[in-house]
C-alpha cells in the first residue's frame, strides 16, 4: 500500500459494512462465507441514521475488529475508514482505496427493500455489484429486485447459509448462542450488553 491507495485487486473487493451492535454469528458467518467467495474482503462499523445504536461507534468498531483478527484470513481486513452512515460515501472511498476494481457491495436480504430510499440510490447501485445474502425469516422475493435492476442494479444472489441471529435481540436478551466465541473475553471484561453482569433475573444465591 502507498498514499493510502492499494494496488489493483486481484479480483472484486467485497465491501461489508455493519452496525456491529454487536457483532453476533451471523456476522461471522458471513465474513468467513465471503472470504470463500471473493479474493479480498473490506469491513467496517458504521452509523445507521435510522437506527438508535446500544454502544459507541468506537466500541463497535473495536468488537468488530476483535472478530477480523480471530478470524484470521489474509483475504479479511478491517477498513474502518470506509466506514459512514451512507452507502454512496463508502463506495467512493472504496473506488479511490482500489481503482479500477469492482466493488461489490453486501448486504442482508432484509434490506434489499430499503435501499432504492437509499442516498443517491441509483448513484450507489451504478458504482457496485449488489450482493445479497439470504437471512433468515426475509425470503428474497422477485418483486424486491426489480426496483433495483430498474436503477441500474447488478444483483447477484450468495450462496451462504447463515445463522438466523439479530444485533437487536442480543440487545435485548443476552443470549451468549448468538455470539462469536471469540467475542466473550471483550464483552465480558467490559460488561457490555448486558453480558459480565449478573443477571436480574437470576438473584444471587444466599450462602
Ligand atoms: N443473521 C444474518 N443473516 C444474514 N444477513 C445478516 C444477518 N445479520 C446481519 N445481516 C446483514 O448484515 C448487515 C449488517 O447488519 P446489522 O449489523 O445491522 O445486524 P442486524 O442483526 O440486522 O442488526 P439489528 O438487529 O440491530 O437491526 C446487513 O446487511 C444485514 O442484512
Ligand atoms: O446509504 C444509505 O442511505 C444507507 C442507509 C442504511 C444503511 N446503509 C448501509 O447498509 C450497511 C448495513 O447497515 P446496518 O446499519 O444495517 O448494519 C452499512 O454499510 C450502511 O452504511 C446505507
Amino acid at each position: 500500500m502507498s498514499n493510502g491507495v492499494d494496488k489493483a485487486a486481484e479480483g472484486p473487493v467485497a465491501l461489508f459494512g455493519t452496525s456491529a451492535d454487536p457483532p453476533t454469528r451471523g456476522h461471522l458467518a458471513l465474513l468467513e462465507g465471503l472470504v470463500q467467495l471473493y479474493p479480498q474482503v473490506a469491513t467496517w462499523a458504521s452509523d445507521n441514521p435510522q437506527k438508535l445504536h446500544g454502544a459507541p461507534l468506537e466500541q463497535r468498531s473495536t468488537l468488530l475488529g476483535e472478530l477480523v483478527a480471530a478470524i484470521g484470513d489474509p483475504r479479511l481486513s478491517h477498513r474502518q475508514e470506509l466506514s459512514s452512515p451512507w452507502a454512496i460515501t463508502t463506495l467512493e472511498r472504496a473506488a479511490a482505496r482500489w481503482p479500477g476494481s469492482e466493488l461489490v457491495f453486501v448486504v442482508g436480504s432484509d434490506l434489499a427493500a430499503q435501499i432504492p430510499s437509499w442516498k443517491q440510490a441509483e448513484a450507489v447501485l451504478k458504482a457496485c455489484v449488489l450482493a445479497i445474502a439470504p437471512r433468515a425469516g426475509w425470503p428474497l422475493q422477485p418483486k424486491q429486485l426489480e426496483p433495483l435492476t430498474q436503477l441500474g442494479g447488478r444483483v447477484v444472489i450468495l450462496p451462504l447459509q447463515v445463522p438466523a441471529t439479530a444485533s437487536s435481540a442480543v440487545r435485548q436478551t443476552p443470549d451468549l448462542a448468538q455470539l462469536p466465541a471469540a467475542l466473550l473475553p471483550l464483552l465480558l471484561k467490559h460488561n457490555l450488553y448486558g453480558l459480565g453482569k449478573p443477571s436480574l433475573s437470576q438473584p444471587l444465591k444466599r450462602p
